[in-house]
């Protein structure tokens, strides 16, 4: 099926619908704001839209317009229209080099785009840098976590709390101000770390901490911050599947908190099982959207993955028809090059 076809779906609310667009006909009103289970909720809030590229969303926390960028020749991301639902966890997937880091780096400030423009809440995002973005409730993971592995955990783990209000000059020269910023960030630091079952690790060097266990530091660390939207660069990368199912649980706890998460992915079974709403990016654009179920019927992500076209298979008498056709221009050609095939043919038998 075309990324733009959802036989059987309602009327899109279009795709050049501006955000913050009234909410699908068919849900009761403001049904998913209602404290409802929240993957219940999100899942209402989308359900009835349709699955084609740049749909508006009920209530979108990002929307990102025209964003292209470049790497010399390369057109690494080129994104027409995006809304990202609040609340839901939307997979990002496409096969690799599709431009999903890089518009992960673009949206967070890690990167600058040749053009576009994009926004949290209706408040425009571009040009601003990763730590004006993360104050703003927008932070990221890394693919390679980014875990300073000579800190401890806890020193990590306050890294993340940066720029808050400790970090102004005037206020460090307040040593009451910053000594109770600190405290609070440590007891904060602490909630976390337990959550995530790594408060006994607080002093060892993050450098001795393992894959996965380096994985659910950065998401830790990245609540410091209090973020309103999680973007999570390929959390279950490499981590043992225990830990995996630990943390699919952390990342489905982000939602149940009300954040709004956004994370890229291989694995389709984690896609399938975590997501609201799925993404595909294939050579810099977004492909197709829709429900996780819609995904692997559509064509264009069969073909992106597959980077071949996939005919269905010939009936017989199609196939007859087909051999008929190849038989008669080998004829022809045999015929046409009678003398060249006859003399190579003799040239090979002589030798
Ligand atoms: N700094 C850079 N300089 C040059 N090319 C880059 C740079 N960053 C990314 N690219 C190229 O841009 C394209 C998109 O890369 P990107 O890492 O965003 O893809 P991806 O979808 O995240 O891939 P993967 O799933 O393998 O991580 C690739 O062709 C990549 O080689």
């Amino acid at each position: 099926m075309p990324a733009d076809q959802s036989p059987g779906q309602p009327a899109s609310h279009g795709a050049t619908a501006s955000s913050g667009a009234a909410p699908g006909a068919s849900a009761p009103e403001h049904a998913w704001r209602t404290g409802d289970e929240p993957r219940r909720v999100a899942q209402a809030a989308l359900k009835d839209l349709s699955w084609e590229v740049g749909v508006a969303k009920p209530d979108p926390a990002i929307v990102v317009d025209g964003v292209t960028r470049t790497f010399g020749g390369l057109t690494a991301v080129s994104v027409d229209h995006l809304e990202v639902q609040r609340g839901g966890i939307t997979g990002l997937i496409g096969p690799n080099g599709a431009g999903k880091t890089t518009l992960f780096n673009l949206l967070t400030g890690f990167d600058q785009p040749n053009t576009g423009s994009w926004s949290f809440d209706g408040r425009p995002l571009g040009k601003l840098a990763p730590h004006q973005v993360a104050r703003l409730g927008v932070v990221r993971t890394f693919q390679l976590t980014k875990a300073l592995s000579r800190l401890t955990v806890l020193q990590n783990m306050l890294l993340g709390a940066q720029g808050q209000k400790g970090e102004s000059f005037l206020r460090a020269l307040v040593p009451g101000t910053w000594r109770a910023q600190e405290r609070a960030n440590t007891e904060k630091a602490m909630e976390l770390l337990t959550r995530f079952k790594l408060d006994r690790k607080k002093d060892d060097f993050a450098g001795t901490l393992s894959g996965g266990q380096r994985k659910l530091l950065e998401m830790a660390r990245a609540l410091m911050s209090d973020p309103k939207v999680v973007m999570l660069d390929e959390p279950m990368a490499g981590v043992n599947p225990a830990l995996t199912q630990s943390l699919l649980g952390h990342v489905k706890d982000l939602r149940e908190q009300g954040m709004t998460v956004v994370f890229v992915e291989h694995d389709m079974d984690v896609v399938r099982d975590i997501s609201d709403w799925v993404v595909v990016m294939a050579a810099g654009k977004v492909i197709a959207e829709g429900p996780p179920e819609s995904i692997s019927q559509n064509q264009a992500v069969v073909d992106a993955y597959l980077g071949a076209h996939h005919d269905a298979p010939l009936t017989v008498e199609e196939e007859d028809r087909v051999l008929a056709e190849a038989e008669a221009a080998i004829a022809r050609e045999e015929n046409a090059d009678g003398d060249v095939i006859g003399s190579e043919t003799r040239r090979q038998e002589d030798r």
